[in-house]
C-alpha cells in the first residue's frame, strides 16, 4: 500500500485526476471505476479541466460506478447517475453507452446485480477503482460485516450511513434504506486501487485502515490485501493517533 500524504483537498484532488489522466493517455481502452460522495468532486473538476484545455478525451474511456441508491431514478436530483452527469459526465465527451451505473429502479434487483457484473466482465477488467471510505469503514456501500467474497449485491444501509449522507437530502427520513453496490470481491478485481481521504473527520477511518487488524467489521481494511493500492490522504486526515498512527 503506498501512502501519498498531500497538504490538503485541493491537492490530493489534482494528483488524483493525474493517476487517471497517466491511465487514459498511455492506454487505448482504459476501464475506470468512479466514485461519489463530497471526496472525489475536486478530483472530477480538475479532469473537467483538463479536458477543456484539450489535454484529454474521453472518447473511449469506459466506466463503471461503485453504487446507486435502491429506488431512486436517474433524474433524482439525489441519485448518482444525476451526481455523476451533473459532476462529470455532461461536461466531458463521454457518451452515455460508455458510462455504467446500477440501476436502483429496475424490477428485479437481483438480476440488476447479475447483469451489471456481466457488464463489467464484458469491458475486462477495471484499470483504476477510485474509493472514498465511509467514516464506518464502507467502500462503495458494503457496509461492516459485508462478506470480503461478496459480489454486486443490494444491501441494507446502517443508520449511520444515512445520517452521514443526510446532508444531501431535506431529512433522513427521505434517504435510502438500501443500495446497490459492488461486492468487495468486484471493487478489488481492479488493478490499481485509488483511495481518497480528506478532513479530520475521515482521520479515525484511515488510522485504522493502515494499523488496525483486517476484518470484515472493517471492509476498507481489504486493501491490505490487494498488491496495488494507493492512498491519497490530505494532512487533516492523517492527524489520528488513535491506532497507534
Ligand atoms: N457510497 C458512498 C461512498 O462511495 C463514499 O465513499 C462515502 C464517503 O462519502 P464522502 O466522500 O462524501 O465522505 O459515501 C457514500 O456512502
Amino acid at each position: 500500500m503506498k501512502i501519498v500524504k498531500v497538504k490538503d483537498y485541493q491537492e490530493m484532488s489534482q494528483k488524483a485526476s493525474s493517476v487517471l489522466l497517466d491511465l487514459i493517455a498511455k492506454k487505448a481502452d482504459p476501464v475506470l471505476g468512479l466514485a461519489t460522495g463530497s471526496t472525489p468532486i475536486g478530483m472530477y473538476q480538475s479532469l473537467i479541466k483538463a479536458y477543456e484545455q484539450e489535454t484529454v478525451s474521453f472518447k473511449h474511456v469506459k466506466t463503471f460506478n461503485l453504487d446507486e441508491y435502491v429506488g431512486l431514478g436517474r433524474q433524482h436530483p439525489n441519485s448518482y447517475h444525476y451526481f455523476m452527469n451533473e459532476k462529470l459526465f455532461k461536461h466531458i465527451d463521454i457518451g452515455s453507452g460508455q458510462t455504467f451505473i446500477p440501476d436502483g429502479t429496475a424490477n428485479d434487483l437481483v438480476v440488476e446485480c447479475q447483469n451489471y457484473e456481466q457488464q463489467i466482465r464484458e469491458a475486462g477488467q477495471i484499470d483504476i477503482q477510485v474509493l472514498g471510505l465511509g467514516l464506518n469503514g464502507h467502500i462503495g456501500f458494503n457496509e461492516p460485516g459485508t462478506s470480503f467474497s461478496s459480489r454486486t449485491h443490494v444491501i441494507d444501509l446502517m443508520e449511520s450511513t444515512r445520517l452521514a449522507n443526510a446532508r444531501f437530502f431535506d431529512s433522513v427520513d427521505e434517504v435510502p434504506t438500501q443500495a446497490i453496490t459492488m461486492g468487495i470481491d468486484t471493487i478489488t478485481e481492479s488493478k490499481l486501487i485509488l483511495l481518497l481521504v480528506s478532513g479530520e473527520k475521515k482521520a479515525t477511518a484511515l488510522a485504522r485502515l493502515i494499523n488496525g487488524e483486517v476484518s470484515e467489521e472493517f471492509p476498507a481494511s481489504i486493501l491490505n490485501r490487494h498488491p496495488n493500492v494507493i492512498i491519497i490522504a490530505d494532512e487533516a486526515a492523517c492527524r489520528c493517533r488513535e491506532y497507534g498512527n
